[in-house]
């Protein structure tokens, strides 16, 4: 047999980690070492619905991969951004507000923050399979590794969140799961993302938001767990809290279409970006992020047969028959996020209306 050579590639030194005082929000940490068996699923089963339900963010430890193959993929999420020239960057711009889709890159400034201020985060995007993509030529000896971290992200950890989610709805266990296939060209995607440190003119104008809260559009985000502390989520009590680092971990969130099976059960909780705190400023920001989105023909009605919706009762934001499929929703979104034409409310949140529904970004 052939023996399977790594492609070397440059370590992306990562942030030291913040010595700061903190205020973090309480989000539960989720041990997923015994995610495997019919048993470790139903002893996980209470405490991912608790923690779903009550704050929309969970952190999961144990998911399968070492430290080390964290670190190897976070340096292979770097290569799109420092060894891939400008022009040919510009040949893979993700045409995401034409076509509402995710695929190549983002580039900085492409969003519109508060007060006239662009955005300073650069992304990669990935879809599945990673082989039907054109990719940069400095990304290409990487795609295997690229897409065995998709199917792990996919099947290893995204497959048993969403058996945990339908056992906390005393659901048949697949419900979700078949809704979200590997296979099939969809919309669920790996993300590469790099902040870059600002401009103080541009913090003072944005009040130090790096990106506007907001919900995520699909089923469930899988953010690793990356140093630099910066990321907040809006707490049940209304502050805005941030998140901790837990080394080799996952910050799971459910999105709207999750809220949306599950009729306000498990919540989209609003989250953000914020300036890190000082002794993390001036470095870069580098984080992988799995964003996992139903079927797309899949309508975002609620699981009317769940026992559990039926005794605590259900929330629509739309009624059944104009509720949008997933494809509808995701992609009115993506083409959306960060257009200055969205309605300002007196309190500092925007409104759109997406698919009949209201979409808000907070500042
Ligand atoms: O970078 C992060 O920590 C979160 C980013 C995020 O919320 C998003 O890309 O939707
Ligand atoms: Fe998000």
């Amino acid at each position: 047999m052939p023996a399977v050579t790594i492609p070397p590639v440059a370590h992306y030194d990562p942030t030291p980690g913040t010595k700061e005082e903190i205020d973090y929000a309480a989000v539960p940490i989720i041990d997923f070492a015994k995610v495997g068996t019919p048993e470790g699923r139903a002893a996980l089963a209470p405490q991912v619905r608790d923690a779903m339900r009550t704050y929309g963010f969970m952190c999961i430890v144990n998911h399968g991969l070492t430290q080390a193959q964290n670190e190897r993929m976070v340096d292979i999420a770097n290569v799109p951004f420092t060894e891939v020239p400008e022009e040919e960057q510009a040949q893979f711009i993700s045409k995401t507000k034409e076509l509402g889709e995710w695929k190549g890159y983002k580039p900085r400034q492409y969003w519109h923050v508060d007060n006239g201020v662009r955005d300073q985060i650069q992304h990669y995007a990935t879809v599945r399979p990673a082989f039907g993509q054109q990719h940069p030529r400095a990304l290409q000896p990487f795609l295997p590794e690229v897409h065995g971290f998709m199917e792990h992200n996919h099947f290893n950890v995204l497959h048993q969140i969403l058996r945990l989610l339908a056992l906390g709805l005393e659901l048949p266990e697949e419900t979700f799961v078949e809704r979200h296939h590997f296979d099939v060209e969809g919309l669920t995607f790996l993300r590469f993302a790099k902040y870059y440190p600002r401009t103080d003119d541009d913090e003072v104008k944005t009040k130090n938001v790096w990106m506007k809260g907001h919900t995520d559009s699909g089923t469930i985000s899988l953010l690793w767990s990356q140093p630099v502390v910066a990321l907040q989520i809006m707490t049940p009590d209304g502050k805005w809290r941030h998140v901790k680092h837990v080394p080799n971990s996952i910050i799971v969130n459910a999105g709207d279409a999750m809220e949306m099976f599950s009729g306000g059960f498990y919540k989209a909780t609003i989250h953000r970006v914020v300036q890190p705190p000082i002794d993390q400023r001036g470095f870069t920001r580098l984080g992988l992020l799995y964003f996992a989105y139903a079927d797309a023909d899949v309508k975002l009605v609620p699981c009317t047969d769940s026992p559990v919706l039926q005794r605590v009762g259900i929330t629509r934001k739309v009624e059944d028959k104009d509720a949008p499929t997933m494809q509808m929703y995701s992609s009115m979104r993506a083409s959306m996020y960060g257009n200055s034409e969205v309605e300002r409310k007196a309190d500092g949140v925007d409104e759109q209306i997406v698919s009949g529904l209201v979409v808000r970004h907070y500042n």
